[in-house]
């Protein structure tokens, strides 16, 4: 960290004056008329340094760039000295400053021991991810057995934030790598209807609760936990029993005894693993109870390999790197509110609600390490859905709307599910295709005029006219595999770490989550009744009186 503000390098001057004087120069219709080799430039196959079928192209030519600004962006990566805070993550130092913690996802996945990790607990990754072995394979072989002696049908994960979004976004992308004989189930939300519904599906004597939490403190992970035991304890009726059908994931083995889980059920992580970093700790337990420690292992694999290309490679070929700053350009001189993930993959329907977290909780910041308020922009609002869904609801505002809305494209070259022989494969495909380049190159109005003929009315012919030059990058890659998807998450992981370096922000805490909190527990103990709501503002105030005149217990 140089503990200067952004928006004091001489680099994001540099990029201010180029936006200024030369931003009606960046015109994508242009700049692949002027340069035949565009695409070349300002594109890169990333090849996995362990495995070279784990591969993906990056295009990131459809973008408002030339040399030059890619040039000065990456030198604020230099100025703000993201390769020097890169290493001090990768060799634990405590980078997460305002909680004083290491931040080592990077060595829950460090398969190969390439990178040399002192923190205490790095050295007990391998004896977790064995435990997760040894019970994933107990539980998926049928040799785990209930308390009645039934084979294990059901998962339920109850956890909620990083103990949650991860695991459901994983166990989807790799739903075709799951024995389909077990079913995943994730409760997160504390409504009780979350529960009750996935307790409708379940029987107790088939069921293993996963009880997902960091701190084993979040009010709706222990709220469903408890509710899931008293369900489960209402057939099995003996505390014993527990035993068999719940585990825990936690730092917090204090609490996780003091629940009734045995200490052999816990799987143990360490202050270290981010919550919305967590998955490839034992965070992790669904997906390698529900797609197979190989494939978990294949995840964890998947990004390995790419931590190393970000942890080795020149930054001007690094891709993390030049996603972030591409994202930076449009974020802090575009003035682009938001980012959209646009998965044209259905396994990927979730990465984008993933990415809520990771990108948001992680940079949605606006004091800088130092204490100073930022005077730029931090973190886009993250939002996408997949496949052509989207361009049937909100691609409109996208193509037409006043908004510039960066956006990445992603699919895989094959699928999993080639039926009609790949029929629906290939209409999706020209589907990715053909949005970033409608949405690059749009249509003009001579175009429209000469489509539509002379009577057209003047508001009709302007009303489909595509203005285009809205950015996009595409990422296509072969088969959406466990060590594909494992690289994918870290390239975006790598990402939102080198915006958070150059804002100066803190990526790893999570302050803004707290107040919310804590006012709703003040307001819990206030629901009884009328006389009790005190100290809030009238709005407040009135709402909690509505509830009150219709409550029932
Ligand atoms: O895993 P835990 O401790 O139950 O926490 C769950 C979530 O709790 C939220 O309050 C945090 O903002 C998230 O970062 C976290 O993932």
């Amino acid at each position: 960290m140089s503990g200067k503000l952004a928006s004091e390098y001489n680099s994001w001057k540099k990029l201010q004056e180029i936006y200024d004087t030369q931003k009606s120069q960046l015109v994508l219709k242009d700049l692949f008329a002027q340069d035949p080799s565009r695409f070349n430039t300002f594109s890169k196959e990333y090849v996995s340094p362990d495995d070279p079928s784990t591969t993906f192209l990056l295009d990131y030519s459809k973008n408002l760039i030339t040399k030059p600004v890619l040039e000065t962006l990456l030198s604020l990566v230099k100025e703000a000295n993201v390769e020097g805070v890169r290493d001090q993550m990768f060799a634990g130092e405590h980078i997460n400053t305002s909680e004083d913690r290491a931040v080592l996802h990077v060595a829950l996945r460090n398969v190969n021991d390439d990178f040399k990790i002192q923190e205490a607990g790095a050295d007990e990754v391998a004896g977790v991810l064995a435990h997760i072995k040894e019970f994933s394979e107990a539980v998926r072989s049928g040799e785990w057995k209930g308390y009645t002696g039934k084979t294990i049908t059901s998962l339920v994960n109850i956890g909620i934030g990083g103990s949650d979004l991860g695991p459901v976004m994983v166990t989807e992308a790799l739903k075709q790598y799951s024995k389909r004989d077990l079913a995943a189930h994730f409760v997160s939300n504390i409504d009780g209807t979350h529960i009750a519904e996935t307790l409708r599906e379940c029987d107790p004597e088939t069921t293993l609760f996963i009880i997902a939490s960091k701190t084993f403190t979040t009010q709706e992970t222990i709220t469903n936990a408890e509710s899931a035991r008293d369900w489960f304890l209402a057939t099995a009726k003996d505390k014993a029993h527990v035993a068999k059908h719940f585990v825990a994931l936690s730092t917090n083995t204090k609490a996780v005894t003091e629940f009734g889980i045995a200490k052999e059920n816990m799987f143990q992580f360490w202050d270290w693993v981010g919550g919305r970093y967590s998955l490839w700790s034992a965070i992790g337990l669904s997906i390698a109870l529900y797609v197979g420690y190989d494939s978990f292992e294949k995840l964890l694999q998947g990004a390995h390999g790419m931590d190393k290309h970000f942890k080795e490679t020149p930054i001007e070929n690094n891709l993390p790197v030049i996603l972030a700053v591409i994202g930076i350009w449009y974020n802090d001189f575009y003035g682009s509110q938001t980012h959209a993930l646009l998965p044209y993959d259905q396994y990927l329907h979730k990465f984008a609600d993933y990415f809520q977290q990771g990108d948001m909780e992680s940079n949605g910041k606006s004091i800088t390490k130092g204490g100073q308020r930022v005077d730029y922009q931090t973190g886009p609002i993250i939002w996408g859905a997949a496949g052509t869904n989207g361009q049937h609801s909100f691609y409109q505002l996208v193509h037409q709307g006043t908004k510039l809305i960066p956006a990445d494209f992603i699919a895989p070259a094959t699928t999993h599910n080639p039926i009609a022989h790949s029929k629906h494969h290939r209409i999706l495909l020209s589907n990715f295709f053909a949005q970033p380049e409608a949405l690059a190159f749009g249509k003009t109005e001579e175009e429209v005029r000469a489509e539509l003929g002379k009577g057209a009315s003047e508001a009709t012919v302007k009303s489909k006219v595509f203005e285009g030059n809205r950015p996009s990058n595409s990422i296509i890659f072969p088969l959406m595999t466990p060590s594909t998807l494992g690289a994918l998450i870290a390239l975006y992981e790598h990402k939102i770490f080198v915006q958070g370096v150059i804002w100066g922000i803190n990526s790893f805490d999570q302050m803004g989550v707290e107040l919310g909190k804590v006012l709703a527990k003040a307001i819990l103990a206030q629901l009884e009744s009328p006389e009790d709501v005190k100290g809030h503002d009238s709005s407040t105030t009135g709402l909690i009186h509505y509830y009150q005149k219709y409550r029932k217990e």
